[in-house]
């Protein structure tokens, strides 16, 4: 596990972007696993920043996010799908048939995980996989007692997930109870990961993931049996523990 401690979220932002960037110079066809949550919005304008002004060009790259919400389909605002379209792909130059999220409004749900998973197969593994986490220590939506050898399948949301992610409805009850997410297995298909862990809130997260042992009770502990895991963090995650 390569360790990266920066002071403030902007210098996390920066770090991730640059990583990210440097890869999609390296090799413009690159193909990248995406995040949603808050932690990654700031890569993301840096990334479209970049682009703007130094035209780093995306029309090549192909991109696999984690997760979406069973039952929110890609005009509803807080599906991840529209959180992706507006927080980079529509302010870069990505073909948006080259985007991939998981569809939650599939009609059998089970299909499209199989679906998902030997889409991510045919690519060969991705080149670079960027992750936030959960106060528990989910990755994607793989809450804790996720199998490690868990490929894309439909989760149930623990009431703390929905609770904290309800910041993104209108209330509590618009929250979906399900989810499909790539698994800890298909995570660790990626060549290589980047977990990016900002404020105090996700203390303890980071606390157990550097000190505690690699079991499924915390989902993120998987990463570190990864031989290319980066995890970048800021003094604020450092707070508290
Ligand atoms: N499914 C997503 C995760 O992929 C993300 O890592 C997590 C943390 O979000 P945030 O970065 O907003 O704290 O939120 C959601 O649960």
């Amino acid at each position: 596990m390569n360790v990266i401690q920066v002071d403030t979220y902007e210098e996390l932002s920066k770090k991730a972007a640059e990583i990210i960037i440097n890869k999609v110079k390296q090799n413009p066809s690159a193909k990248l696993g995406l995040a949603t949550g808050s932690t990654p919005v700031g890569s993301y304008k840096l990334m479209i920043e970049d682009h703007k002004r130094n035209g780093t060009s995306y029309e090549d790259i192909i991109t696999v996010n984690l997760d979406e919400y069973v039952g929110l389909n890609a005009d509803h605002p807080s599906s991840y799908r529209f959180f992706m379209d507006e927080q980079l792909f529509d302010s870069i130059n990505i073909n948006k048939k080259n985007t991939h999220v998981p569809n939650g409004t599939a009609e059998d749900l089970k299909a499209e995980c199989k679906k998902y998973e030997a889409m991510i197969d045919e690519l060969g593994g991705l080149d670079l996989q960027l992750l936030g986490i959960g106060q528990n220590g989910h990755i994607g939506f793989n809450e804790p007692g996720t199998p490690f050898n868990s490929v894309t399948h439909v989760v149930d949301l623990t009431p703390n997930t929905r609770d904290v992610n309800s910041r993104f409805f209108s209330s509590i009850e618009e929250v979906p109870t399900k989810a499909i997410t790539m698994g800890i297995a298909s995570i660790l298909k990626s060549k290589e990961i980047l977990l990016l862990i900002s404020g105090e809130a996700k203390a303890e997260a980071l606390h157990k993931l550097l000190h505690g042992n690699i079991d499924e009770s915390f989902p993120a502990s998987a990463l570190k049996n990864h031989p290319n895991f980066t995890v970048i963090f800021d003094k604020a995650a450092l707070k508290g523990v």
